[in-house]
């Protein structure tokens, strides 16, 4: 039976319309692929909390819930598990995005996603962020 995955993640969008990548670390599976910040939804959490969570946790920086709007969701199988992945817009946030668990970070047009290799289930996401930046 497929296993679900739910991940939450987020496409963080500067004043100039740069989106925000990070890329996933040494010993994490599909390490080196560049993501947008998020993790997975634990028991008990809405997507909204654990995005809240995982980019203080991940970034440094505090998201209101009202910052965060619905853009678009993934839905892929991979090998071992099915993920089904929203993504929120986020375009106002308190701090300055840091790498905290040492993963590099970049920020990058809409029309250069491309040129940073992505998780599959990502690809199909990028035309809706070239409409939305
Ligand atoms: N945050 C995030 N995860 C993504 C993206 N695309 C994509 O396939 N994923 C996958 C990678 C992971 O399997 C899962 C997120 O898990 P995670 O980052 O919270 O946890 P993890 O690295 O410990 O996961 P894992 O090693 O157990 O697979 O979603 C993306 O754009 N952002």
């Amino acid at each position: 039976m497929t296993k679900i995955v739910l991940v939450a993640a987020c496409a963080l969008v500067d004043a100039d319309g740069r989106i925000l990548l990070a890329q996933r670390p040494e010993g994490k599976s599909m390490a080196g692929l560049w993501e947008f910040p998020g993790g997975k939804v634990e028991q008990g959490e809405r997507p909204e909390e654990t995005l809240i969570r995982e980019l203080e946790e991940e970034l440094g920086i505090e998201v209101n819930e009202a910052c965060l709007a619905p853009l678009t969701f993934a839905s892929h199988s991979y090998e071992d598990f099915h993920l089904l992945m929203p993504l929120f817009i986020c375009r106002r946030w308190n701090g300055t995005p840091l790498g905290k668990e040492g993963q590099a970070l970049k920020w990058v047009r809409a029309v250069r996603l491309r040129d940073y290799p992505m998780p599959a289930a990502d690809e199909p996401l990028i035309p809706h962020l070239l409409d939305a930046v």
